[in-house]
C-alpha cells in the first residue's frame, strides 16, 4: 500500500517548496514527483515536517495512570505532531534495574508514536546509589536522568559522569539543588512577595549547573541540561561550550514564552518545575536558542489530575501539560511574528534531538528514512481547548489562547496516528 500526500509545502535542500511525499512500506519514497498512489490524502498547502520529537515528557505508567497512561500521553504527542519522545523514569515503581525496565520497554510499546526510556540515575531516584549503568544500556535505555529531582551528592554525580562517559551514554540532568530551593512554590521575586509565597531562587539551578559543568569536563561525558530556565545557567553554558564542554541543554515551551509576571493570582496553572522565572531569564532563553546555546525545545509534558491542579500554589503538585500546544504556541508567538525563521523551529524541535542524541528509527523526512511526518495548518486560526486534548491533563496556562500552527495529521512509519477531524 502506498500513501500519497498531495499538496503540502516543505523545507527540503535549504528552502521552502511544495511537497508530495509518497510513502510506500512506511518509509519515504520520492518527496516531489509521485501524482498517484493506494491512497491520496490533499494536504490543501499545509506545512510537512518531520515528525516532531520531544525529548522530554512523563507517561505516568505505571505508577500515576489517574493522571496520565501511556496510551492517553502518547496520542496527546501524535496530537501535537510529535512522533519520538523521550519518556522519564519518575514512575512507580522506577525502572531502576533491568528485569523493570525491559518491562517499562514492552509496556511502551503500546504508545502512539515512538518512546525511548530514559532510565534512572539512582535506585528510586533518591540521589544516593547508583543504578548498574551497563545492565540498564544493554536493556535499551536512551539516556538517563533522575527527572523530578537533582543529584545534591557531587560523588555520585562524579561516579555517574565518569561511568557515563565510558559507555557513551548521555546524563540529563534535573539541576536543582533542594538545600537552594527554600520550598518555594513559585520564582522568588515580586511576584511570590506580592502574592504571599515562598519562592525559588535561580541559584538552586545555576550553581548545580555550574558544579556539573566542572564535573562534565573532568569527565568527558555528554552533559545535558534538562529544561534550563535562568540566564545566568544559560551564561555558563555558552561559556562551557566555548570552552569545548561537552554539553548540550533543551528550554521548554513555557519558559519561552510566560515569565512570573504572568502569575496574577493564586493559579497553579503557572505552577511547574523549574517555575517560571523573571522576564530578563525568559529574554535570555530566546536569546539563547537563537544563538545555539540552547540546542532543542522540549515541552517537559507533566500531566496532573484538575483535582490537583486545582489545590493552589501551595499545595498542588509541579507541572503542565505540553504535548498538544507546543508547536502552535511557539509558531503564533516566534515565527508568525518575524522573530524566527520557521526551519529554525523544525530544527529545535525535530532535527536537534535526533542529532544530539544519536536516535535511530527516527525519520527526518529523508528518501528512505522511516515516514515519521507531522503536517500542520498555518492558515487557520484555532483556540487552545482542554475539550480537545488526548491528555488525561488539562493542566495548561494557554487555555483559551489563539493560535496558528494546529496539526493535521501525523504519521508514524506511514501510518496515521492522528488526523484532525
Ligand atoms: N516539571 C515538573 O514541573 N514536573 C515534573 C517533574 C519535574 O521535573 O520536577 C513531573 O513529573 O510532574
Ligand atoms: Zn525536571
Amino acid at each position: 500500500m502506498s500513501l500519497l500526500l498531495k499538496n503540502g509545502f516543505g523545507y527540503l535542500a535549504g528552502k521552502f517548496q511544495d511537497l508530495n511525499v509518497l510513502i510506500e512500506n512506511g518509509r519515504v519514497e520520492s518527496l516531489n514527483q509521485a501524482t498517484t498512489a493506494d491512497n491520496i490524502i490533499d494536504l490543501q498547502h499545509a506545512l510537512i515536517t518531520p515528525g516532531l520529537i520531544d525529548v522530554h515528557v512523563h507517561l505516568r505508567e505505571p505508577g500515576f495512570t489517574n493522571k496520565e497512561t501511556i496510551k492517553t500521553g502518547s496520542s496527546a504527542a501524535a496530537h501535537g505532531g510529535f512522533t519520538t519522545i523521550g519518556a522519564m523514569a519518575n514512575l512507580n515503581p522506577v525502572p531502576d534495574n533491568a528485569q523493570q525496565f525491559s518491562q517499562q520497554i514492552k509496556l511502551n510499546q503500546s504508545g502512539a508514536v515512538k518512546i525511548k526510556q530514559y532510565a534512572p540515575v539512582t535506585k528510586q531516584r533518591q540521589g544516593q546509589a547508583c543504578v548498574n549503568f551497563g545492565e540498564l544500556k544493554n536493556a535499551g535505555a536512551f539516556a538517563f536522568s533522575d527527572d523530578g529531582s537533582g543529584i545534591d551528592n557531587a560523588r555520585v554525580m562524579f561516579e555517574t559522569m565518569q561511568q557515563l562517559a565510558h559507555l557513551h551514554m548521555p546524563l540529563c540532568d534535573h539541576a536543582q539543588d533542594m538545600n537552594l530551593t527554600n520550598a518555594g512554590v513559585i520564582n522568588a521575586g515580586p511576584t511570590a512577595q506580592k502574592l504571599g509565597v515562598p519562592g525559588v531562587n535561580n541559584v538552586s539551578e545555576t550553581a548545580q549547573i555550574a558544579r556539573n559543568l566542572v564535573l562534565a569536563q573532568a569527565t568527558g561525558v555528554h552533559y545535558h541540561v534538562c529544561h534550563v530556565s535562568t540566564k545566568e545557567s544559560i551564561e555558563l553554558i555558552r561559556i562551557a561550550k566555548a570552552n569545548g564542554i561537552n554539553v548540550t541543554c533543551e528550554v521548554t515551551p513555557h519558559h519561552l514564552l510566560l515569565d512570573d509576571t504572568d502569575i496574577v493570582e493564586d493559579n497553579a496553572q503557572f505552577k511547574m518545575n523549574p517555575p517560571l522565572r523573571s522576564q530578563e531569564d525568559r529574554l535570555a532563553c530566546v536569546a539563547g536558542l537563537m544563538d545555539g546555546t540552547i540546542d532543542l525545545i522540549a515541552t517537559d509534558h507533566a500531566p496532573h489530575t484538575d483535582r490537583e491542579k486545582q489545590l493552589g500554589l501551595l499545595e498542588s503538585p509541579n507541572g503542565i501539560v505540553g504535548s498538544e500546544t507546543a508547536f502552535a504556541l511557539l509558531y503564533t508567538k516566534f515565527v508568525k511574528t518575524g522573530i524566527w525563521p520557521l526551519e529554525n523551529l523544525i530544527e529545535w524541535m525535530s532535527g536537534a534531538a535526533k542529532r544530539i542524541f544519536k536516535l535511530t528509527n527516527v525519520g527526518q523526512l529523508k528518501i528512505g528514512d522511516p515516514a515519521d511526518v507531522a503536517v500542520f495548518d498555518l492558515e487557520h486560526a484555532a483556540t487552545i481547548d482542554a475539550g480537545q486534548f488526548l491528555s488525561k491533563g488539562h493542566n495548561s496556562p494557554f487555555i483559551g489562547q489563539q493560535v496558528y500552527g494546529m496539526t493535521v495529521l501525523t504519521l508514524v512509519n506511514g501510518q496515521v496516528v492522528y488526523r484532525r477531524k
